[in-house]
C-alpha cells in the first residue's frame, strides 16, 4: 500500500459489501456487515448481489454458506459465473464461508454426480461434507490470527462444512489444460486404503497428490467397477484463473497462503462414505508448501487467507460475534480500497 494511503482517508470513503444473495445465508451476513458501519468511519454498507451489474457496484463479495451446488447452478443461470471469476482474477475482496469456501477454492472433492461449478482462486483442494453430514454439526471455539481480542475464541459454526483437503502447490497452474474448464477425475476409494498415507497403485485411479499429472488427453478416465457408484470420490476443478502460458511464472506471482485458524484435531475419519478417500489423502500432504503456523494436517485448517480472498469453513454470521466481518473489512477490504483510490 502507498503511504499517501493514510488511515485519514478511510473517513470519507463509502464500502459496499456486496452478499451473493442466490441462495443460503445471505441475509444475515448483510445484517452482519451492517453492523459494523458503527465502528468504522467510513461508511460501510451491504447489497444483495443477483446480478453481474449489482456485483459490478461492489467493493468486496462474501459468498455465503448455503448449498454450493445450489448456489453455483443459480450463478451459472444468472450469468454469474464469469463474472465472479473475473472479480477473483482482478484480485478484489471475496470472502467465501462454507459452501462459498468450496466455490472458492481450485478443487473441491465429494461432489456430486454431473460435478459442479467452481469460481475457483485459492489454491487449496476442500472435500464437501468432510466433517460428515447435518447430524455431525458442532461448534468450537476458534482463535482466529489477525482478529480483535483474538485471545477470545470466536464460535465457529460448522454445518455440514467442508474440510480442507490438501494445499496445493501454485505450479499445479501447468497441469490444468486450458481447453478443459471443468475436468471430473475419478478415483476408486476400494483402491485406497483406509490408513495412510497411502502410494496409489491403480492405473484406473488418478493419484490424489498435488504434482499428479492429468491424463495427456485431460479426458476423464475410465470409471472404475465399483459396487456403488456413488462411493466414487469425484474431484471438481476451477478452471485456470490465470494466465497458464507460463504457469511457472505465473504460479510465482501468486499470493502466499496465510492460515488464520486451525483446529486441534486432524480429521482423519470423516463421517460419509463418500468422503472416505479424502481421509486417506489427508497425509499427503506436500512438504514443499511451507508456510507458516501451517498445522501437522491441512484437514485442521478452518480459515486461510491467500492475497483478497479469505474462505472460512465454518458460519461466522450464525453468531452475534462481528468480529470476523470486521477483519474482512479492515484487513482486507479497506486496504484494498484505500490502494485504489490513492
Ligand atoms: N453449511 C454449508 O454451507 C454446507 C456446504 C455444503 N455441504 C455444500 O457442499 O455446499
Amino acid at each position: 500500500m502507498s503511504p499517501s494511503a493514510s488511515s485519514s482517508s478511510s473517513s470519507n470513503l463509502t464500502i459496499t459489501i456486496g452478499v451473493l444473495a442466490i441462495q443460503g445465508a445471505f441475509r444475515e451476513h448483510a445484517s452482519h456487515v451492517n453492523r459494523l458501519n458503527t465502528l468504522h468511519a467510513s461508511t460501510i454498507r451491504s447489497v444483495l448481489v443477483r446480478t453481474p451489474e449489482q456485483l459490478a457496484d461492489c467493493d468486496a463479495l462474501i459468498m455465503p454458506g448455503g448449498e454450493s451446488t445450489a448456489i453455483s447452478l443459480g450463478c451459472e443461470r444468472i450469468g454469474l459465473l464469469e463474472p465472479l471469476r473475473k472479480w477473483v482474477r482482478d484480485e478484489r475482496p471475496v470472502w467465501g464461508t462454507c459452501a462459498g469456501m468450496i466455490m472458492l477454492a481450485r478443487e473441491a472433492s465429494g461432489g456430486k454426480k454431473g460435478g459442479q461449478q467452481l469460481i475457483g482462486g485459492v489454491d487449496v483442494r476442500v472435500g464437501r461434507n468432510g466433517f460428515g453430514s447435518q447430524i455431525d454439526s458442532f461448534e468450537t471455539g476458534l482463535r482466529i490470527k489477525g482478529m480483535e481480542r483474538e485471545e477470545e475464541p470466536f464460535n465457529g459454526v460448522f454445518i455440514r462444512a467442508p474440510v480442507v483437503d490438501a494445499l496445493l502447490l501454485p505450479s499445479d497452474l501447468e497441469k490444468v489444460g486450458v481447453d478443459q474448464p471443468t475436468l471430473v477425475k475419478r478415483v476408486d476409494p476400494n483402491t485406497l486404503p483406509e490408513s495412510v498415507p497411502v502410494p496409489v497403485t491403480n492405473t484406473m485411479a488418478v493419484p490424489l497428490t498435488p504434482t499428479t499429472e492429468l491424463p495427456a488427453n485431460a479426458s476423464e478416465p475410465p470409471l472404475p467397477k465399483l459396487a456403488n457408484a456413488e462411493q466414487t470420490l469425484r474431484i471438481v476443478v476451477a478452471p485456470p484463473l490465470y494466465d497458464t502460458s507460463d504457469p511457472v511464472s505465473s504460479a510465482k506471482k501468486r499470493p502466499p497462503i496465510e492460515i488464520l485458524a486451525t483446529l486441534p484435531e486432524p480429521v482423519t475419519t470423516p463421517k460419509s462414505p463418500v468422503n472416505r478417500p479424502v481421509a486417506a489423502h489427508i497425509a499427503q500432504r506436500d512438504p514443499r508448501m511451507d508456510i507458516a503456523d501451517r498445522p501437522a494436517h491441512d484437514s485442521q485448517i478452518v480459515a486461510l487467507r491467500q492475497g483478497n480472498i479469505l474462505m472460512t469453513s465454518f458460519h461466522p454470521e450464525l453468531t452475534p460475534d462481528t468480529r470476523l466481518h470486521n477483519l474482512f473489512v479492515s484487513k482486507v477490504v479497506l486496504p484494498y480500497k484505500q490502494q485504489q483510490q490513492s
